[in-house]
């Protein structure tokens, strides 16, 4: 692994910045970034960013407190290490589907065509197999033009199959000198391996990483592309369970959403639904029978209103499930683990509680889950789109590699794999957003104080000042390597 470039300055600023390709080839020659000339951008005051500029990690800080990390601000510049003829893009697309993936690849095509005049673009075929293992797809403005109207991905997608030798040996063998990843955690870690491997071969070839996660699962950054769709499209599930619930005598609707190890497409569609009396999420353990339990919780909703609404993310309560219900597939073909369906076990958990207890109840279960991934992303994710598209190939015009193109406090910047791949996001249930999501539902906590102390202490000790706006940052167990019965 090449070692992270890290600048100090005063204050206790700190910049984690990216790797350039004169890193280690020292000698390349730059030319004038075309954009000059583009009648776009021959109005705007100051185009070009200043290589100075950086953003903060945090921006809430205390009188005091040093300044803290840093990243480099994105954006085109001066100078740029690829003649327009000579750069041979190529885009790829790995693991699950996300809302504004073609809009990602349509605007990485656009922005390289129409800003930097670049006519080589190839789409690879079905994720990181498709380098050595398929054809490849030309890409050009034309073929693009509508495919963000579309769910999706038109260059296919997939898991497992990651191979670093092979993936570069086609990168080198088909003369591809700007590489465009776009996935979520596991790619991101795939795009590391890459670029290091492109390094120690010494190959003039800028790897940039776009990050995609459903789940929000990618730390540093504000949110995932596509999250904002999918929270919206789950409203509509939501709002179905409610009219189903309020319809029936101690009616429960009973909404599942994604999100493996994460809640946060749970918490944000429950808050801003309005209508969910109780959100469960994996961050956030609870228990069944007794006092304080959620069976105990449903009754008392039900006695109170007639009605109730849960939603409840897919990596919730797995530790609960019974043996019976094992899955024999134990991991997909990245490796990750393949989760029991917690809907329908808690569902019927539900149902035989209030047939023993002999109370009235009707439970409908709605299972949205690949619904919500599955649709192109709405306008505030396709105008996100296509800043993160522009960016990202502003840095590679720039002759910056190994990063992850991201949005940091609103602002496009450029982030080292290193910081993106050795966490995992998680809702931090002791920060201010899950207590807001409480007071909001009024649902139990369901944790004892053990769990709260236990919670803090594999957070932050304090929290941090900003930590309502990205959550936190947990760390989540390796993915086990369970053997399949
Ligand atoms: N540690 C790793 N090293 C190299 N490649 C990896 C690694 N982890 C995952 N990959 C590869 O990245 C691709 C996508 O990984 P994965 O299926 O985990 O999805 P993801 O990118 O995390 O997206 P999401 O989980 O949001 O659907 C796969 O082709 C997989 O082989
Ligand atoms: O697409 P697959 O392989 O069924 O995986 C589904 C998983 O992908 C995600 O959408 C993203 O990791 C998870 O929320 C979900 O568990
Ligand atoms: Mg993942």
């Amino acid at each position: 692994m090449s070692s992270p470039k890290i600048v100090n300055g005063p204050g206790g600023y700190i910049l984690q910045d990216v790797p350039h390709l004169i890193d280690y080839l020292p000698d390349l020659p730059t030319y004038q970034n075309p954009l000059k000339d583009n009648p776009a951008y021959s109005v705007v005051k100051q185009y070009f960013v200043d290589t100075e500029d950086t953003v903060p990690e945090k921006i809430i800080v205390h009188k005091d407190g040093p300044r803290g990390i840093h990243f480099r601000r994105a954006g085109p510049r001066q100078k740029v290490y690829f003649e327009s003829d000579e750069v041979h893009a190529c885009i790829v697309t790995c693991g699950g589907l996300c809302p504004g993936l073609n809009t990602v690849i349509r605007e990485i095509v656009s922005s390289l065509s129409h800003m930097y005049g670049v006519k080589r673009i190839l789409g690879i075929d079905g994720g990181y197999r498709g380098f050595y293992a398929k054809n490849t797809i030309p890409l050009t403005s034309k073929v693009v033009n509508d495919i963000h109207k579309r769910g999706g991905t038109i260059l296919g997608t997939s898991r497992g199959g990651h191979d670093t030798k092979k993936i570069v040996d086609s990168i080198q063998e088909r003369g591809i000198n700007q590489v465009y990843i776009i996935g979520g955690d596991g790619t991101q870690r795939g795009a590391s391996k890459i670029f290091e491997e492109i390094r120690k071969r010494g190959l003039k070839v800028a790897v940039v990483g776009i990050p995609k996660t459903i789940d929000n699962d990618i730390p540093v950054i504000d949110r995932s592309f596509g999250f904002d769709t999918a929270v919206e499209e789950a409203q509509r599930a939501i709002n179905a369970a409610h009219v189903e619930a309020e319809s029936n005598e101690n009616g429960i609707g009973f909404v599942k959403l994604m999100g493996r190890h994460s809640g946060f497409i749970a918490m944000y569609a429950t808050l801003a639904s309005r209508d969910v009396d109780c959100c469960l999420i994996p961050e956030s353990p609870f228990y069944l029978e007794g006092e304080g339990g959620l069976f105990e919780y449903i009754e008392k909703r039900l006695k109170e209103h007639g009605h109730m609404v849960i939603v409840l993310a897919e990596g919730a309560g797995q530790e609960m499930m019974t043996k019976s219900m094992e899955s024999t597939t134990l991991e997909d073909a990245s490796g990750n683990k393949v989760l029991k369906d917690v809907g329908l076990w808690l569902s019927q958990s539900i149902k035989d509680h209030f047939k023993k207890i002999k109370m009235v109840m009707n439970l409908k279960y709605i299972d949205p889950t690949y619904m919500i991934r599955a649709i192109p992303s709405n306008a505030a994710d396709n105008v996100y789109c296509t800043l993160l598209a522009q960016s990202a190939v502003h840095g590679a015009m720039a002759g910056y590699t190994g990063y992850t193109s991201g949005l940091v406090h609103g602002r496009q910047t450029y982030i080292p794999f290193y910081r993106i791949t050795e966490k995992q996001n998680s809702v931090v249930i002791t920060d201010r957003m899950w207590a807001r999501l409480l007071s909001s539902t009024n649902q139990l906590s369901f944790l004892g104080p053990k769990n709260i102390s236990e919670q803090k202490k594999e957070t932050h000790e304090t929290p941090s000042p900003d930590s309502e706006i990205c959550n936190g940052v947990v760390h989540i167990p390796p993915v086990t390597k369970e053997i399949t019965k």
